[in-house]
């Protein structure tokens, strides 16, 4: 008879152990330009962009009662339950079959983070802090014009509310952590991503030097070095 194995209902997967998985998390006020420099990063640096707002517009389209829940709070400019929008995130990254992930509009309170590390529990390797005055991400959001429901005066108070309550406690928590980069997102996007591209950048650098990638390869001038100091005394085979 075959054996029965009960799978636990809540049960999504995990990561094959030992892969290493890297997590940016990007935030910022609404407006303040997230999901414009998340798709800068993903043509140029090959992360898969999940987009906490998207993920759940998306699940509102399910027909159900967590959906019109979910509908409800956005709705109002509030914040989702935690445990909702970590296993919409977690379900996201394994379907996606990357390993380099951009979590954008996440996490927005410190019971978001906590339910983050109890769930998926990958430490972020930084968090990308997009900064704007509040009169600019008002008149974007008013421009935007992609016909969100919570796009209108009285949620978008209650949604820099709740930036403001909320959300600068987990930046402060990161600050401490000295895993904060932050950006000046009032100029035009390309200037914005020219800061942005330099904070990436130093992370491919790190990959490189954590990896088999010898260091000497990712500095020309010690390359040119060790060749010239190699080759006077023919250790050519062993300058790495
Ligand atoms: N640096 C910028 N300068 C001017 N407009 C911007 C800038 N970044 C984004 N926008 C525009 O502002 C609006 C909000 O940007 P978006 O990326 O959707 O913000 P968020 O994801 O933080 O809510 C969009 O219409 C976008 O085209
Ligand atoms: N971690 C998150 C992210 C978004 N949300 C909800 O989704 C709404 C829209 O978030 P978003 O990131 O798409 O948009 P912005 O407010 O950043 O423009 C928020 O106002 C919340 O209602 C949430 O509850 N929890």
């Amino acid at each position: 008879m075959a054996e029965v194995v009960e799978v636990h209902k809540d049960w999504i997967g995990s990561f094959p152990s030992g892969k290493k998985i890297t997590v940016v998390f990007v935030i910022g006020g609404p407006g303040s330009g997230k999901g414009t420099q998340c798709a800068k990063i993903v043509s140029q640096f090959g992360f898969t962009h999940l987009s906490a707002g998207d993920l759940l517009r998306e699940e509102v389209k399910s027909d159900t009662e967590q959906g019109t829940m979910i509908k409800n709070l956005m709705h109002e400019g509030k914040l989702v339950p935690s445990e909702i929008i970590v296993r919409l995130l977690l379900k996201a990254m394994l379907a996606s079959g990357n390993d380099k992930f951009l979590i954008d509009g996440f996490p927005r309170d410190e019971e978001n983070r906590e339910a983050y590390e109890k769930i998926i529990n990958i430490e972020p390797e930084f968090v990308l802090l997009i900064d704007c005055s509040r009169e600019e991400m008002e008149r974007r959001i008013l421009h935007r014009n992609q016909g969100r429901d919570d796009d209108n005066m009285e949620t978008i108070r209650q949604r820099f509310e709740v930036f403001q309550q909320s959300t600068l406690p987990v930046i402060q928590h990161y600050e401490k952590m000295g895993k904060l980069r932050r950006v000046d997102g009032t100029r035009q996007p390309d200037m914005v991503f020219e800061d942005v591209k330099v904070i990436f950048a130093q992370l491919n650098t790190q990959a490189n030097e954590g990896s088999g990638v010898s260091r000497v390869q990712t500095n020309p001038f010690k390359r040119w070095f060790l060749d010239l100091f190699c080759g006077c005394f023919d250790m050519q085979d062993r300058r790495n």
